[in-house]
């Protein structure tokens, strides 16, 4: 309520109607030194009389493309610096698919490192855990917070076999463990599809990170998000995708679909879904089906539709 301001009316007049005018956090002065209304209209216009806005590149605020980092106020990278992005992973010094130069992680970390949550517990906690089945977490709200917290411990990134880069696990895991969560901005279809196709294609150049949960929602994970994104399809994955609900929110979970070896690759089936698109598999499993399409489902939909050459128009009894 103290953000709102009743300006006065003439008791006299018959049309009268309340206005009620708002100030933003920026411009709205403190309560203690809030003036009666007329004076803080006048205060305000004289305040910003000179003030001009910047110049807006594109000419339309519109059209400007979401900035997720610099909206919260962070300098990150940004569409545009998709290269820079690049340059940052190529200039990680990951070791992958060879022996670790490090120490075995569960001799270096406890709990009772800085920052830790109480989810946070001692690798050797988490070692029993992924490797135990009959560990001591139980719910689904646990395992998540479990997995958020350990990810970076179990989790890293470096050159992949099938494409560019990919993600590799630095410890053994179980099957069905829940491996990392798909993270990003939460968009529509149609705004992933206009990024994909007016963007991203000519900027980030090797694939595009979105993840469609159904109709209505689909995760862009190119500027923001963690290493889930970089995870490569395979026809003979080691994972798969689930969203799950945790605390009435959808989260999708990467989960392991049988034992995992350390510095393994980590692999789902994307099930990309393009009636007129085939994007080629390098997976090189025995079973890979030469696509990363979903075939099957593209064939199931381009049953339902006949192509409208072979509608007959309709000519009555
Ligand atoms: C989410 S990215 C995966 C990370 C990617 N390797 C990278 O370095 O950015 C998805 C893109 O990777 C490529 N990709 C992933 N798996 C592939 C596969 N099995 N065969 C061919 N290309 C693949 C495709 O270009 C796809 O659009």
């Amino acid at each position: 309520m103290d953000r709102l301001h009743l300006s006065p009316f003439d008791e006299d007049e018959e049309d009268q109607c309340i206005q009620l005018l708002s100030f933003c956090r920026k411009h709205r002065p403190s309560s203690h030194e809030r003036l009666p209304f007329d004076e803080q209209i006048g205060h305000k216009a004289c305040e910003h009389e000179d003030y001009i806005p910047p110049e807006n590149p594109s000419g339309c605020a519109r059209s400007e493309p979401y900035d997720f980092l610099r909206r919260r106020g962070r300098n990150g990278p940004g569409v545009p610096a998709a290269s820079s992005k690049r340059l940052y992973v190529e200039n990680q010094p990951h070791l992958l698919g060879g022996c670790s130069p490090h120490m075995p992680l569960w001799n270096k970390m406890s709990s009772t490192e800085p920052g830790g949550s109480k989810y946070s517990v001692d690798l050797q906690k988490l070692q029993i855990s992924q490797l135990n089945p009959s560990g001591k977490i139980l719910s689904v709200a646990d395992k998540y917070n479990y997995m958020r917290d350990t990810f970076r411990k179990r989790l890293a990134f470096g050159k992949s076999g099938i494409h560019g880069f990919g993600v590799f696990t630095k410890l053994p895991h179980k099957a069905g463990d829940m491996i990392i969560e798909y993270t990003g901005e939460l968009i529509r279809p149609p705004v992933a599809d206009r990024r994909e196709h007016l963007i991203y294609n000519s900027l980030v150049g090797a694939g595009t990170y979105m993840f469609r949960i159904d109709d209505e929602r689909v995760i862009d994970a190119t500027r923001a998000g963690s290493i889930a994104h970089l995870i490569n399809h395979s026809c003979e994955p080691n994972c798969y995708s689930r969203v799950i609900s945790v605390s009435g929110e959808d989260h999708i979970i990467i989960f392991a679909k049988r034992d995992i070896k350390q510095w393994e690759e980590l692999t789902y089936d994307y099930r990309f879904f393009s009636i007129d698109e085939r994007l080629v598999c390098y997976c090189g499993f025995p079973r890979c089906r030469g696509v990363v399409n979903d075939i099957e489902a593209e064939e199931r939909v381009a049953k339902l539709y006949v192509p409208r050459s072979e509608l007959k128009d309709w000519q009555g009894e």
